[in-house]
Protein backbone atom coordinates (compact mmCIF):
# COMPACT_ATOMS: atom_id res chain seq x y z
CA UNK A 1 0.00 0.00 0.00
CA UNK A 2 0.76 3.42 -1.12
CA UNK A 3 1.79 5.91 2.05
CA UNK A 4 1.67 9.53 1.26
CA UNK A 5 5.11 11.19 0.49
CA UNK A 6 4.11 14.28 2.46
CA UNK A 7 3.80 12.53 6.09
CA UNK A 8 7.53 11.69 5.99
CA UNK A 9 10.98 14.45 7.61
CA UNK A 10 13.96 14.11 5.61
CA UNK A 11 15.39 11.74 8.08
CA UNK A 12 12.33 9.56 7.42
CA UNK A 13 12.97 9.60 4.47
CA UNK A 14 16.36 9.08 4.23
CA UNK A 15 16.29 5.48 6.35
CA UNK A 16 13.76 4.34 4.39
CA UNK A 17 15.81 4.83 1.22
CA UNK A 18 18.85 3.53 3.17
CA UNK A 19 17.19 0.29 4.17
CA UNK A 20 16.44 -0.22 0.67
CA UNK A 21 19.70 0.23 -0.37
CA UNK A 22 18.93 3.30 -2.58
CA UNK A 23 21.37 6.58 -3.17
CA UNK A 24 21.45 8.92 -0.35
CA UNK A 25 20.70 11.56 -2.30
CA UNK A 26 17.36 10.77 -3.47
CA UNK A 27 15.40 12.23 -0.07
CA UNK A 28 17.23 15.60 -0.51
CA UNK A 29 16.11 15.86 -4.49
CA UNK A 30 13.05 15.12 -3.98
CA UNK A 31 12.71 17.67 -0.65
CA UNK A 32 13.72 20.15 -3.05
CA UNK A 33 11.58 18.91 -6.00
CA UNK A 34 8.12 19.34 -3.84
CA UNK A 35 8.80 21.88 -1.48
CA UNK A 36 11.27 24.04 -2.97
CA UNK A 37 10.19 23.92 -6.66
CA UNK A 38 6.34 23.31 -5.53
CA UNK A 39 5.94 20.14 -8.01
CA UNK A 40 3.04 18.20 -7.78
CA UNK A 41 3.99 15.17 -9.98
CA UNK A 42 6.24 12.49 -8.95
CA UNK A 43 10.30 13.54 -9.28
CA UNK A 44 12.00 11.90 -12.32
CA UNK A 45 14.95 14.18 -12.35
CA UNK A 46 18.19 12.96 -11.07
CA UNK A 47 16.67 10.17 -8.98
CA UNK A 48 18.47 6.91 -10.06
CA UNK A 49 16.06 4.82 -11.88
CA UNK A 50 15.70 2.33 -9.21
CA UNK A 51 14.68 4.82 -7.09
CA UNK A 52 11.88 5.97 -8.91
CA UNK A 53 10.66 2.94 -9.19
CA UNK A 54 10.64 2.46 -5.55
CA UNK A 55 9.01 5.52 -5.40
CA UNK A 56 6.11 5.07 -7.66
CA UNK A 57 5.47 2.26 -5.75
CA UNK A 58 5.37 3.17 -2.35
CA UNK A 59 4.44 6.54 -2.34
CA UNK A 60 1.07 8.61 -2.90
CA UNK A 61 1.68 12.73 -3.66
CA UNK A 62 -2.43 13.26 -2.98
CA UNK A 63 -3.33 16.37 -1.32
CA UNK A 64 -6.49 17.64 0.46
CA UNK A 65 -9.30 18.63 -2.51
CA UNK A 66 -9.74 22.11 -2.26
CA UNK A 67 -13.59 22.19 -1.58
CA UNK A 68 -14.18 26.25 -1.72
CA UNK A 69 -12.24 29.67 -1.48
CA UNK A 70 -13.66 32.86 -0.06
CA UNK A 71 -11.82 36.44 -0.93
CA UNK A 72 -12.22 39.42 1.17
CA UNK A 73 -12.06 42.97 0.25
CA UNK A 74 -8.88 42.77 2.32
CA UNK A 75 -7.42 40.32 0.17
CA UNK A 76 -7.62 37.56 3.44
CA UNK A 77 -8.40 34.23 1.54
CA UNK A 78 -10.67 31.67 3.60
CA UNK A 79 -10.32 28.01 1.65
CA UNK A 80 -12.20 24.80 2.32
CA UNK A 81 -10.66 21.33 2.23
CA UNK A 82 -11.95 18.28 2.29
CA UNK A 83 -9.77 15.15 3.11
CA UNK A 84 -10.14 11.38 2.14
CA UNK A 85 -12.84 10.98 4.88
CA UNK A 86 -15.02 13.71 3.50
CA UNK A 87 -14.14 15.66 7.16
CA UNK A 88 -13.33 19.31 6.23
CA UNK A 89 -11.17 21.86 7.64
CA UNK A 90 -10.67 26.03 7.27
CA UNK A 91 -7.26 27.59 6.46
CA UNK A 92 -6.90 31.06 6.09
CA UNK A 93 -4.63 33.25 3.85
CA UNK A 94 -3.57 36.92 5.44
CA UNK A 95 -1.76 39.82 3.75
CA UNK A 96 0.58 42.11 4.67
CA UNK A 97 3.13 44.36 2.82
CA UNK A 98 2.20 42.00 -0.09
CA UNK A 99 3.12 38.86 1.55
CA UNK A 100 1.21 36.40 3.37
CA UNK A 101 0.53 34.53 6.60
CA UNK A 102 -1.00 31.56 6.66
CA UNK A 103 -3.23 30.61 9.14
CA UNK A 104 -3.34 26.77 9.71
CA UNK A 105 -5.57 24.08 11.37
CA UNK A 106 -4.43 21.29 13.33
CA UNK A 107 -8.01 19.09 14.12
CA UNK A 108 -11.37 18.85 12.61
CA UNK A 109 -13.31 20.90 15.34
CA UNK A 110 -11.43 20.71 18.87
CA UNK A 111 -11.94 19.00 22.07
CA UNK A 112 -11.52 22.25 24.32
CA UNK A 113 -15.00 23.91 23.91
CA UNK A 114 -13.79 27.52 24.85
CA UNK A 115 -16.93 29.10 24.90
CA UNK A 116 -16.17 31.87 22.63
CA UNK A 117 -14.82 30.35 19.51
CA UNK A 118 -16.69 28.44 16.63
CA UNK A 119 -14.64 25.65 16.15
CA UNK A 120 -15.21 24.68 19.84
CA UNK A 121 -19.09 24.41 19.21
CA UNK A 122 -18.13 21.55 17.04
CA UNK A 123 -16.58 19.24 19.47
CA UNK A 124 -13.67 17.01 18.18
CA UNK A 125 -13.97 14.89 15.20
CA UNK A 126 -10.53 13.84 14.91
CA UNK A 127 -6.48 14.54 14.81
CA UNK A 128 -5.19 16.36 11.20
CA UNK A 129 -2.30 13.45 10.05
CA UNK A 130 1.01 15.45 9.38
CA UNK A 131 -0.07 15.10 5.29
CA UNK A 132 -3.10 16.68 5.86
CA UNK A 133 -1.19 20.04 7.81
CA UNK A 134 1.39 20.07 5.41
CA UNK A 135 -1.10 19.92 2.50
CA UNK A 136 -2.92 23.04 3.54
CA UNK A 137 0.17 24.77 2.84
CA UNK A 138 0.94 23.12 -0.02
CA UNK A 139 -2.72 23.79 -1.45
CA UNK A 140 -2.74 27.40 -0.51
CA UNK A 141 0.31 28.25 -1.93
CA UNK A 142 -0.39 26.71 -5.28
CA UNK A 143 -3.91 28.73 -5.23
CA UNK A 144 -1.61 32.01 -4.30
CA UNK A 145 1.11 31.11 -7.64
CA UNK A 146 -2.26 30.77 -9.77
CA UNK A 147 -3.93 33.63 -8.81
CA UNK A 148 -1.83 36.08 -7.27
CA UNK A 149 1.88 35.44 -9.11
CA UNK A 150 2.82 38.78 -8.14
CA UNK A 151 2.56 38.69 -4.57
CA UNK A 152 2.51 34.41 -3.47
CA UNK A 153 4.96 34.33 -0.81
CA UNK A 154 3.86 33.05 2.65
CA UNK A 155 6.26 34.14 4.99
CA UNK A 156 5.04 33.31 8.46
CA UNK A 157 3.15 30.48 9.75
CA UNK A 158 0.61 30.19 12.63
CA UNK A 159 -1.66 27.21 13.99
CA UNK A 160 -4.01 29.22 14.69
CA UNK A 161 -6.81 28.03 12.35
CA UNK A 162 -9.10 25.20 13.88
CA UNK A 163 -8.42 22.95 16.54
CA UNK A 164 -5.40 22.81 19.66
CA UNK A 165 -2.00 22.35 17.81
CA UNK A 166 -0.49 21.20 21.20
CA UNK A 167 -3.29 18.15 21.74
CA UNK A 168 -2.29 16.89 18.44
CA UNK A 169 1.71 16.97 19.30
CA UNK A 170 3.38 14.16 17.30
CA UNK A 171 1.76 15.10 13.95
CA UNK A 172 2.14 18.83 14.71
CA UNK A 173 5.65 18.29 15.42
CA UNK A 174 6.16 16.57 12.26
CA UNK A 175 4.77 19.01 9.88
CA UNK A 176 7.18 21.78 11.89
CA UNK A 177 10.24 19.47 10.98
CA UNK A 178 8.73 19.68 7.28
CA UNK A 179 8.87 23.13 7.09
CA UNK A 180 11.93 23.77 8.86
CA UNK A 181 13.64 21.44 6.09
CA UNK A 182 16.67 22.98 4.95
CA UNK A 183 15.86 21.18 1.17
CA UNK A 184 12.42 21.93 1.54
CA UNK A 185 10.30 25.32 2.56
CA UNK A 186 13.70 26.69 4.96
CA UNK A 187 11.69 28.72 7.41
CA UNK A 188 13.04 30.02 10.20
CA UNK A 189 11.85 28.38 13.69
CA UNK A 190 10.67 32.03 14.73
CA UNK A 191 8.34 31.97 11.44
CA UNK A 192 5.88 29.44 12.56
CA UNK A 193 4.05 30.13 15.50
CA UNK A 194 2.10 27.65 17.59
CA UNK A 195 -0.86 29.11 19.57
CA UNK A 196 -2.50 27.37 22.49
CA UNK A 197 -5.28 27.57 25.15
CA UNK A 198 -2.79 26.26 27.72
CA UNK A 199 -2.51 22.58 27.07
CA UNK A 200 0.03 21.59 29.54
CA UNK A 201 1.17 18.84 28.61
CA UNK A 202 1.80 19.67 24.99
CA UNK A 203 3.36 23.10 26.57
CA UNK A 204 5.97 20.66 28.54
CA UNK A 205 6.34 18.74 25.35
CA UNK A 206 6.64 21.67 23.17
CA UNK A 207 9.82 23.02 25.53
CA UNK A 208 11.53 19.78 25.51
CA UNK A 209 11.25 18.79 21.72
CA UNK A 210 10.69 22.06 19.70
CA UNK A 211 11.66 25.00 21.75
CA UNK A 212 12.77 27.31 19.36
CA UNK A 213 8.87 27.58 17.08
CA UNK A 214 7.10 30.62 18.81
CA UNK A 215 4.13 29.45 21.41
CA UNK A 216 1.56 31.81 21.77
CA UNK A 217 -0.61 31.53 24.90
CA UNK A 218 -4.50 32.19 24.64
CA UNK A 219 -4.80 34.04 28.03
CA UNK A 220 -8.13 35.91 27.72
CA UNK A 221 -8.19 37.11 31.77
CA UNK A 222 -5.66 35.91 34.93
CA UNK A 223 -8.92 35.65 36.81
CA UNK A 224 -9.89 31.98 38.08
CA UNK A 225 -13.78 32.46 37.50
CA UNK A 226 -13.74 33.81 34.15
CA UNK A 227 -11.02 32.39 32.53
CA UNK A 228 -12.68 28.81 33.66
CA UNK A 229 -15.62 30.32 31.71
CA UNK A 230 -13.97 31.05 28.63
CA UNK A 231 -11.33 28.28 28.56
CA UNK A 232 -12.94 24.70 30.20
CA UNK A 233 -9.48 23.42 30.62
CA UNK A 234 -7.75 26.20 32.68
CA UNK A 235 -10.09 24.03 35.52
CA UNK A 236 -7.43 21.09 34.78
CA UNK A 237 -4.41 22.75 34.09
CA UNK A 238 -4.66 26.61 36.01
CA UNK A 239 -4.00 29.82 34.42
CA UNK A 240 -1.22 29.88 37.09
CA UNK A 241 0.79 26.66 36.63
CA UNK A 242 0.75 27.51 32.62
CA UNK A 243 2.12 31.09 32.97
CA UNK A 244 5.02 30.20 35.09
CA UNK A 245 5.84 27.21 32.47
CA UNK A 246 5.55 29.17 29.41
CA UNK A 247 7.66 32.55 31.14
CA UNK A 248 10.23 30.07 31.86
CA UNK A 249 11.81 30.47 28.35
CA UNK A 250 13.90 27.77 27.23
CA UNK A 251 17.89 28.40 27.38
CA UNK A 252 18.93 30.75 24.29
CA UNK A 253 16.26 32.16 23.54
CA UNK A 254 15.71 35.79 24.27
CA UNK A 255 12.30 36.62 22.69
CA UNK A 256 9.07 37.09 24.82
CA UNK A 257 6.21 35.39 25.62
CA UNK A 258 3.06 36.04 23.56
CA UNK A 259 -0.20 36.36 25.06
CA UNK A 260 -3.33 36.64 23.54
CA UNK A 261 -6.13 38.69 25.26
CA UNK A 262 -9.40 37.95 23.88
CA UNK A 263 -11.61 40.87 24.41
CA UNK A 264 -15.29 40.40 25.07
CA UNK A 265 -17.80 43.54 25.71
CA UNK A 266 -18.30 43.60 28.98
CA UNK A 267 -16.90 40.39 30.44
CA UNK A 268 -13.23 40.74 30.35
CA UNK A 269 -12.80 44.73 29.00
CA UNK A 270 -13.08 47.24 31.96
CA UNK A 271 -10.52 48.73 33.49
CA UNK A 272 -10.15 46.50 36.37
CA UNK A 273 -9.65 43.81 34.16
CA UNK A 274 -6.96 45.82 32.78
CA UNK A 275 -5.04 46.64 35.97
CA UNK A 276 -5.54 42.71 36.83
CA UNK A 277 -3.56 41.71 33.50
CA UNK A 278 -1.03 44.83 34.21
CA UNK A 279 -0.30 44.05 37.56
CA UNK A 280 -0.29 39.86 36.65
CA UNK A 281 2.16 40.94 33.77
CA UNK A 282 4.55 44.08 34.70
CA UNK A 283 8.05 43.82 34.53
CA UNK A 284 8.04 39.84 32.52
CA UNK A 285 9.46 39.39 29.48
CA UNK A 286 5.46 39.62 28.07
CA UNK A 287 4.14 41.15 24.72
CA UNK A 288 0.00 41.00 24.88
CA UNK A 289 -1.91 40.87 21.62
CA UNK A 290 -5.14 42.10 22.11
CA UNK A 291 -7.81 40.19 20.09
CA UNK A 292 -11.25 41.71 19.83
CA UNK A 293 -13.91 39.41 19.85
CA UNK A 294 -15.46 38.08 16.32
CA UNK A 295 -18.64 37.12 16.70
CA UNK A 296 -20.53 33.90 14.83
CA UNK A 297 -23.85 33.24 14.38
CA UNK A 298 -25.48 31.75 17.75
CA UNK A 299 -22.93 33.62 20.08
CA UNK A 300 -23.69 35.16 23.51
CA UNK A 301 -20.48 37.27 23.45
CA UNK A 302 -20.08 40.86 21.90
CA UNK A 303 -17.26 42.23 20.14
CA UNK A 304 -16.19 46.29 22.25
CA UNK A 305 -16.08 48.90 20.86
CA UNK A 306 -12.61 49.93 18.79
CA UNK A 307 -11.87 52.95 21.59
CA UNK A 308 -12.93 50.57 24.58
CA UNK A 309 -9.82 48.54 23.15
CA UNK A 310 -7.66 51.33 22.52
CA UNK A 311 -8.55 52.22 26.29
CA UNK A 312 -7.26 48.68 27.83
CA UNK A 313 -4.41 49.42 25.55
CA UNK A 314 -3.71 52.34 27.17
CA UNK A 315 -4.26 50.70 30.83
CA UNK A 316 -1.51 48.11 29.73
CA UNK A 317 0.86 50.43 28.32
CA UNK A 318 0.83 52.36 31.79
CA UNK A 319 2.52 49.08 33.11
CA UNK A 320 4.91 49.07 30.49
CA UNK A 321 4.23 45.99 29.15
CA UNK A 322 4.71 46.02 24.95
CA UNK A 323 0.48 45.27 23.71
CA UNK A 324 -0.33 45.48 19.94
CA UNK A 325 -4.22 45.43 18.48
CA UNK A 326 -4.56 42.58 16.32
CA UNK A 327 -5.63 43.73 12.91
CA UNK A 328 -9.37 42.15 12.15
CA UNK A 329 -8.98 40.78 8.94
CA UNK A 330 -11.67 38.38 7.08
CA UNK A 331 -14.23 38.52 9.00
CA UNK A 332 -16.92 39.54 6.80
CA UNK A 333 -15.95 35.74 5.46
CA UNK A 334 -15.91 34.34 8.45
CA UNK A 335 -11.93 34.29 7.96
CA UNK A 336 -10.75 36.14 10.97
CA UNK A 337 -9.53 34.21 14.64
CA UNK A 338 -12.13 31.61 16.08
CA UNK A 339 -14.55 32.06 13.12
CA UNK A 340 -13.79 28.85 11.13
CA UNK A 341 -15.92 26.05 10.94
CA UNK A 342 -16.11 22.69 9.22
CA UNK A 343 -19.36 23.63 7.49
CA UNK A 344 -22.78 23.12 9.28
CA UNK A 345 -22.84 19.25 7.84
CA UNK A 346 -19.59 18.42 9.26
C1 LIG B 1 -8.78 29.49 17.08
S1 LIG B 1 -7.48 29.45 18.23
C2 LIG B 1 -6.49 28.09 17.67
C3 LIG B 1 -5.25 27.88 18.51
C4 LIG B 1 -5.46 27.32 19.90
N1 LIG B 1 -6.43 26.32 19.95
C5 LIG B 1 -5.75 28.42 20.91
O1 LIG B 1 -6.85 28.43 21.45
O2 LIG B 1 -4.87 29.22 21.16
C6 LIG B 1 -6.46 30.88 17.77
C7 LIG B 1 -6.78 32.14 18.58
O3 LIG B 1 -8.09 32.60 18.25
C8 LIG B 1 -8.72 33.01 19.44
N2 LIG B 1 -10.15 33.00 19.24
C9 LIG B 1 -11.00 31.96 19.32
N3 LIG B 1 -12.27 32.36 19.09
C10 LIG B 1 -12.21 33.68 18.84
C11 LIG B 1 -13.19 34.67 18.51
N4 LIG B 1 -14.47 34.35 18.37
N5 LIG B 1 -12.78 35.94 18.31
C12 LIG B 1 -11.47 36.27 18.41
N6 LIG B 1 -10.49 35.38 18.72
C13 LIG B 1 -10.87 34.11 18.94
C14 LIG B 1 -8.24 31.98 20.43
O4 LIG B 1 -8.47 32.34 21.76
C15 LIG B 1 -6.77 31.93 20.09
O5 LIG B 1 -6.06 32.95 20.75
S1 LIG C 1 -10.03 28.69 21.02
FE1 LIG C 1 -8.54 27.13 20.42
S2 LIG C 1 -8.64 25.63 22.06
FE2 LIG C 1 -10.45 26.87 22.27
S3 LIG C 1 -12.05 25.75 21.14
FE3 LIG C 1 -11.14 27.25 19.73
S4 LIG C 1 -9.55 26.15 18.68
FE4 LIG C 1 -10.07 24.96 20.49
Amino acid sequence: MRTSFYQYTLPELQELFALQGLPSSGPGLMFNWHYKKRKTEPCVIDLAKKSIAYVAENFSFDLPTLDTVHESQDKTVKFLFKFKDDLKVETVLIPFNGKYTICISSQVGCAMKCSFCHTGTQGLKRNLSTEEIIGQFLEAQRWLSANRPEDDRILNIVFMGQGEPLHNFDAVKKACEIFLTQHGLSLAPHKITISTAGYLPGLQRWKAEMPKVNIAVSLHSVIKEKRDKLIPINQRYPVEDVMKFAEEIPEGRTRFVTYEYLMIKNFNDSDEDAHITGRALAGKNVYISLIPFNPFPGTEYERPEMHEVDHFKTILDSYKIPTLIRKTKGDEILAACGQLHSGKNK
